[in-house]
Order: C-alpha cells, then structure tokens, then sequence
C-alpha cells in the first residue's frame, strides 16, 4: 500500500468516526417527525458515504476500495431501513456514475451490507439481545468476508490481485473499525435513549404532580405535610384556611409558631416524633377548635412518607371532619337502643345488657335483679287526661326512677307505661340479696308514688298546673346464672309484676312460679276462646230488668261460655282476655246477633213490643270504625225494631275522644237505639262531657248499692247520681239490688228501675220467659 493509498483510508475512517459525531451534534433524536428524521438521516449517511467514495484508493482502473460497506452496513443496523435505502441509492448512484470495471462489484458492496446491517438490526431486536463489542465485532467480520465474497465476482484477471491488496486491511482493520464506530454509535444511542426516557419521566412525573396538587388541593379534608423535625412542607387549600395561612407562609414553620390561633392536634410533637420513629399509622378522632370559635370533629390519620431509597421524609397529616357522619351515627344509636320519649335505654338495649350480664354472672356467682315496673291505672290517666299529660307522667316516673338507683345499674322503658331497672352485684347469698333488692324496689316506688305536677297545657282557662298521684306495681326475678335466659328472666319479672297488681297494686313481688302457671292458664283459656263460637258454647243469659210503677222493661243480656272440660267459664275470666287480644270483636257481634234475634222474636208476643235488651259493648268493639254500620246490618239482617236495643258504655269508653264518640252515639241514636251508662259512679267523667252525650239512662253501679242501707258515704253517692239524672233528664236504674231495704231506698230517693238478684240471678231464655210467666204482666210493685 502507498502513502497516498494509506492516507485516502485514514481519511476514510475519519469520515467514519465523524458520522456518530455529526449525527450527535445534529441531534436529529429531537425531530418528532419519523419520516423527516429518516430522511435526513439518510442524507446524512449518503452524503458522508459520497465523501467515503471521493477518498477512495483506486487499485486498478474502474476498482476503487474505501470503507463504504462499513459505513451502509452501520447505517443499516443503527439508522434502520429509510435512512439505508437513501444512503445506499446515494453511493450506488454515485458508484454507477464513477462506472469502470468495479461497477458491479463496488454496488454490491453498498447493497448487501446495507442490507446486512438492517436484517441483523431486526434480530437482535426479535431476540432482545445486546449489542456489545463481541457481537459488533462479529457482525464487522461478517460483513468484511461477504464483501470478499463480493469481489470473487471481479473479472478474473483482476479478482485475485485487488483481493491480495485489501485483504489486509478488510480482514484485520475493518472489522475492528466497524466495531469501533459501532460503539461509538451504540453509546449515543444508549445516551440518547436515556435523555429521551429521563425527559419523558420528567413530564410523567409533572404531570402526575399537577394532579396529585389539584387534587389534594380540591380535597376537603386537611392535608398538610412535615418534614422529620416538624417543619410544614406544605398543606393543601383547606389546610389553609383552617390554621388562616397561605401555603408559602406556613412552609418552614413548626405547630407552636403557629400563633395559637388554632390547635391543629392533640397529638403533640412528641407523639409525631413518636410516629416518625415507628413509622406506624396513627389513627384518632378529637374534636378541634376552628378559628370562628366552631367546634368540629376530626377524624386525623397520621403516616409517615418515605424515599424510594427508604429514607424517610417527614409526616403527612389527613384530617376529616366527621362531626355530621358522627351525629348521624348517634341518632341512629339512640334511635335503635334508647326511647325517644324519655331517652332511656329501649328494650333491644336492655336485652342485650342482660345477655351480657347474665354471661358474667355466670362466671363471678354474684345475684343480679331485674325489676319490672308497670304504673296502675296509667291507661285511665292517658284516657281522661290526655297522651300529653300521660308523656310528661311518663318522663318523670323515668327520672325519679333512675334517681333511685345507682349509676352503674340500667333503667330501660320497654313501651307504654312499662319500665325495667336492672340491679346488679347484689351479692352472692341469695337472703341477702333479696333484702337489697326489695330496698331498692321499695325506693323506686315512694319515689313513684310522690305527687306530680303536670302542666295542662290543652286547658288555657283552667289552673296550668294539676298534682296527680300515680303507684306503681313491681315484680322482681333475681337471677345469677346463665341457667335463665333473658327473655324467661324478664318473663318472670312480668309475671312477678301481675302478683303485685293482683295483691291490690302499689306492691312490691317476687317472682312466684304458681302466678305463671295463673298466667299459662290464661294463654291456653283464649286459644280456646277462640274455638268457642264455631263450637257453639257460649250462650246469652238473661237478668230481668224492672221498674217499680211501669214493671218489666226488659232484660241485660249477660254472656256465658261453656266449656266442655272447664264447665262454665266467668265472663270476668274470659272476656278481659277476650278484649286484650281483639277477639272481643267477633264474640261482640255474636252477642249483639243472639240479643237481636230475641228482641225479634219478643215483637212478635204481646206485652212485650216495648221491652229492650241491653247489650254490654265492650270498649274495642266501639271504637271500631265500622261499629256503627255492624249494628245497623244487623238491625236490618233481623228485621226488629231497633227501639229495642240499649247498649251499655262504660265512662271510660266515652272520655277518649269524646267528639268521635259522640258522633258515633248520635248516628246509632238516629237508627233508634238507646244508651245507657254502666257503672256509673266509678269512673272520672265530668258534667260538662256527661251532658253532651245522648245517653237514655245512667246505671248507678252496684258497688255503691251493696251498702247502700249501711254506708252513708254510698248512700250520699247513689242519692247525688239520681238527682243527677233528674237534672239531665236521663232514666236511671240500679244494679246489683239484692235486698228490698236497697229497693226500698232507691225507691225512697227517686230511682225506680232495678236490676238485681232480688229480681233474678241472669239466666238461661228458657228460664227468664218461665220467670216472666211467673211475675204478673203488670209487675205489682212489692213495695208496702
Ligand atoms: N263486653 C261485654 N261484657 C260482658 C258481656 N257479658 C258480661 N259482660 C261483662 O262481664 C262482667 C261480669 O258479668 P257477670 O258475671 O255476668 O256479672 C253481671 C251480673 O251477673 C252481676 N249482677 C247482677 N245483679 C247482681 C246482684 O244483685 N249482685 C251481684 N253480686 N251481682 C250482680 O253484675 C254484672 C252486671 O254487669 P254490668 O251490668 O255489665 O256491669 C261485667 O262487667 C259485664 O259487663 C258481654 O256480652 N259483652
């Protein structure tokens, strides 16, 4: 090789090394455009190709050597297909134009590199593979021996000789050359993937920045940020408005260079220092106080961030105000656990303190009490006086009941006037016990039975205050064991409690098994009572009704049911349960049919057209709304005359509602039946309400006429209610009139209707018509 030859080479791999070089400094990775940068980089390549081939050494005429395959074949495997595709038809172009012998050859030289290059390129992509210097090396060595391969096809005078001139320099530099300038090519492209990626990070992260600010910031909770020392980093807008500081001005500032203006936690910088040391989640509610002087409540979570390193960086704070999540919360807790009229615990929270303590005291062997308290007479308090007057009742017997106890024990309103007080740890001797717990007892009632002012509020006229007095009724069941369950505790409390209404009420009981089996037997009366009209075993008796001068007006049809087992069953047993569980309401209309069905039959026999029966209707079968639209059907169902029926309503029936009533009494009235008042004298009805009603007659009850010759009390109760029902122009009549000293005196006093075993016991039809044949059709008045 000549020095001229030799530098044309050097000069050649400098164009070569240039390439990465140029390629750098022009920083074509920057063009978005895909297209445009492959095509200036195929000019680039093409162009630096065409000063490769200027350089050439000329070895014989029209055979030119340089290092243009090294440089297409780079192209291909770095620049891919555009860029190699215009380079190569640069140098083809070029070559084709120098023509000579090596025409052929010196394109094939450009062609088969190139497209060596590339095809490699997409390898070592397929197969995810580095591009280190074994594989530039060998990728040069390839591409130099198909070169040879290439000059084979020179004409055979000259293949040999141009071979042994090159083979030199293609066999031992240029692969080493395409080896260098590869990882030249390599490392900006690494470098430039690495600017390219960092860049795109860097945008990522901005972006992602940008939204986690916008939304934090957006956030109503109160998010700040501090360092490790408690400096504040930052904090988001609600942050800012809550401690009255900009983001800019909080920064750098520690909790107690804040001012005092605001109380940011309780977790105190000691405990933040805490959970930095810990990096632990730290978790709690507190109220706070806001700048306005508001109070709120914050649920504060506490968490310490750290570096993907794992250093750590500091505490973010998120704090939620909770206030009205929490007070919802409480409404639905007090909603479903305590009773809204006097805030007590309601019966789904006794049940389960009571499951709880009747699991513990399974364990620590201690007696536990359970009282069950039941107002006498409370109905009668809410039905003459009114539900409010019954409520403010109602709140204060839960007050004195819960000063009665100790704060440890539970006093729970189960509904209406029943309440329940739960006394634990009475001790482990059952005596002993049961003398604490009926001490306690014994104070919740004269504490119950102290007077009560309760406030008027309906009466505007009246005094706005009216003192009431109201006893209680307490039954006790003493459990300690889990052998009892809680519902059979409270059941026997209850059970308990009806001994105490029975002995009189205002009294105290524990519990006694024979009152629950009284009670059982109560249970299985009505399941029978049920089966008792379609059986046909109750049956109407009848107690004559009389009056002195005018003689037999009637009857009082009395109900009778006849148990196959039990034989006949009092009405004063069955027809209290009857009313309790609305079966009154059938049994009613049964007896209402029977009465009509006699009166229709005594129209039809002479001296009778003007007789009545009385009916007792019980207080639920009145206050049916279809009440009054049953009696006529029946009327007319019977055909009679409904100047025949008198229905009996007791006061207490008629002070409830008393417009209703009214209405009702009135529109019967229209139909032609008559109302007489039973019992009369018992109840609590006033003048003014007595002399609206259109009643026919009043019935003085016979518990005043029982000792009407001997009490002067009754005596003076009996003469008031006669004058009474002169002055209101109703009939009165006496009941329960055994003696004719009674008759005598009522007679005396101006009362001459009686009805009473003097006259007749109630009997069977069959009886009272035999009774009837016997008495004169003109009863003669056996008064001398
Ligand atoms: N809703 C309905 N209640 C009814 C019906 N039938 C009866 N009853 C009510 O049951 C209670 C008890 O009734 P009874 O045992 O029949 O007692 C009545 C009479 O037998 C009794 N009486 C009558 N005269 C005398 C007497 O001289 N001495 C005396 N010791 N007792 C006597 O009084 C009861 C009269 O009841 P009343 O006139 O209704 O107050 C009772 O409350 C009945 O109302 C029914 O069909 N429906």
């Amino acid at each position: 090789m000549d020095t001229s030859s030799f530098i044309a080479l050097l000069y050649n791999a400098a164009l070569l090394i240039s390439l990465g070089v140029i390629y750098d400094a022009l920083k074509l990775e920057s063009i978005k455009n895909k297209k445009i940068r492959d095509l200036i980089s195929g000019l680039l390549v093409g162009m630096l190709g065409l000063a490769v081939m200027n350089t050439s050494w000329e070895l014989a005429p029209g055979m030119f050597f340089d290092t243009r395959w090294v440089l297409i074949s780079l192209c291909g495997l770095f620049f891919g297909l555009i860029p190699t595709l215009i380079a190569g038809a640069m140098m083809v172009a070029l070559r084709l134009h120098i023509g000579g012998a090596g025409i052929l050859v010196g394109s094939l030289c450009v062609i088969i590199p190139g497209s060596l290059g590339y095809i490699f390129a997409i390898i070592l992509k397929r197969k995810n593979l580095q591009l280190d210097w074994f594989k530039l090396y060998s990728f040069g060595m390839l591409i130099q021996i198909t070169v040879l391969g290439c000059m084979l096809l020179m004409p055979e005078h000259l293949r040999f000789k141009v071979i042994g001139a090159v083979i030199q320099p293609v066999i031992f530099v240029f692969p080493v050359c395409t080896m260098l300038v590869g990882l030249i090519l390599r490392r900006q492209r690494d470098r430039r993937k690495s600017e390219y990626d960092l860049t795109e990070s860097q945008k990522l992260l901005n972006r992602e920045q940008s939204l986690m600010r916008g939304l934090i910031g957006s956030l109503p909770d109160l998010i700040s940020f501090k360092d490790v020392q408690g400096r504040y980093l930052g904090c988001n807008h609600a942050f800012e408005q809550y401690v009255g500081l900009t983001e800019q001005e909080l920064k750098g500032k520690m909790d107690q260079e804040l001012k005092g203006n605001f109380k940011p936690s309780d977790i105190t910088g000691l405990d933040e220092q805490e959970i930095i040391a810990s990096g632990k989640v730290y978790s709690q509610d507190e109220w706070v106080v806001y700048p306005d002087g508001s109070k709120v409540l914050h649920e504060t979570i506490k968490k310490t961030f750290d570096g993907l390193d794992g250093t750590r960086y500091g505490l973010m704070s998120v704090s939620r105000d909770i206030t009205e999540r929490q007070s919802h919360e409480d409404q639905i807790q007090r909603l479903a656990f305590y009773d809204s009229l006097t805030q007590l615990p309601n019966r789904r929270m006794l049940q389960d303190r009571l499951q709880l303590m009747v699991t513990t005291s399974s364990r620590d062997e201690r007696f536990n009490a359970l009282f069950f308290i039941d107002l006498d007479h409370f109905k009668t308090l809410n039905d003459t006086k009114g539900h409010n007057m019954g409520d403010q009742l109602l709140i204060a017997v839960a007050a004195r009941i819960q000063d009665s106890v100790r704060g440890e024990d539970i006093v729970a309103r189960l509904g209406g006037d029943e309440f329940v007080a739960l006394i634990s740890n009475l001790g482990e001797d059952e005596a002993t016990a049961g003398h604490v717990a009926e001490k306690v007892a014994e104070k919740i009632r004269l504490s119950i039975c102290q007077p009560y002012k309760l406030s008027i509020k309906e009466n505007v006229d009246a005094n706005n205050e009216m003192t009431f007095h109201c006893t209680p009724s307490i039954g006790i069941s003493l459990f300690k064991s889990n052998l009892t369950s809680p519902d059979e505790i409270l059941k026997q409390a209850d059970v308990a409690m009806y001994q105490a209404k029975a002995a009189g009420r205002n009294a105290i009981r524990f519990f006694d098994p024979a009152m629950q089996i009284a009670l059982e037997e109560n249970a299985a009366i009505l399941a029978e009572l049920h089966q008792a009209i379609d059986n046909g075993e109750l049956e109407l008796y009848y107690q004559i009704q009389i009056d002195e001068t005018k003689g037999i007006q009637g009857a009082e049809v009395l109900l009778r049911w006849f148990h196959p087992i039990r034989g006949m069953v009092s009405p004063l047993d069955f027809i209290p349960l009857a009313e309790e569980s609305g079966l009154i309401i059938p049994i009613g209309r049964w007896v209402l049919e029977s009465a009509c069905h006699q009166l229709k039959v005594w129209e039809n026999m002479p001296n009778r057209e003007n007789w009545q029966i009385s009916v007792n209707v019980s207080a639920l079968q009145f206050k049916q709304e279809n009440f009054v639209e049953t009696v006529q059907e029946i009327i007319v169902s019977k055909n009679i005359n409904p100047r025949g029926l008198k229905l009996e309503l007791t006061e207490s029936m008629v002070l409830e509602n008393v417009d209703v009533i009214i209405e009702k009494m009135q529109r019967l009235n229209q139909l032609g039946i008559d109302f007489s008042m039973d019992d009369f004298g018992t109840g609590y009805s006033s003048l003014s309400c007595l002399k609206r009603l259109p009643l026919k007659q009043l019935k003085i009850d016979q518990s005043f006429v029982r000792d009407i010759t001997t009490d002067p009390d009754d005596a003076a109760i009996v003469q008031t209610i006669i004058n009474l029902s002169r002055s209101l122009n109703y009939d009165v009549i006496a009941e329960g009139v055994e003696t004719q000293e009674q008759r005598q005196f009522l007679f005396n006093n101006g009362c001459s209707q009686y009805q009473g075993y003097l006259f007749s016991r109630p009997v069977p039809i069959t009886e009272f018509e035999e009774l009837v044949s016997s008495m004169s059709v003109n009863f003669a008045p056996a008064l001398n």
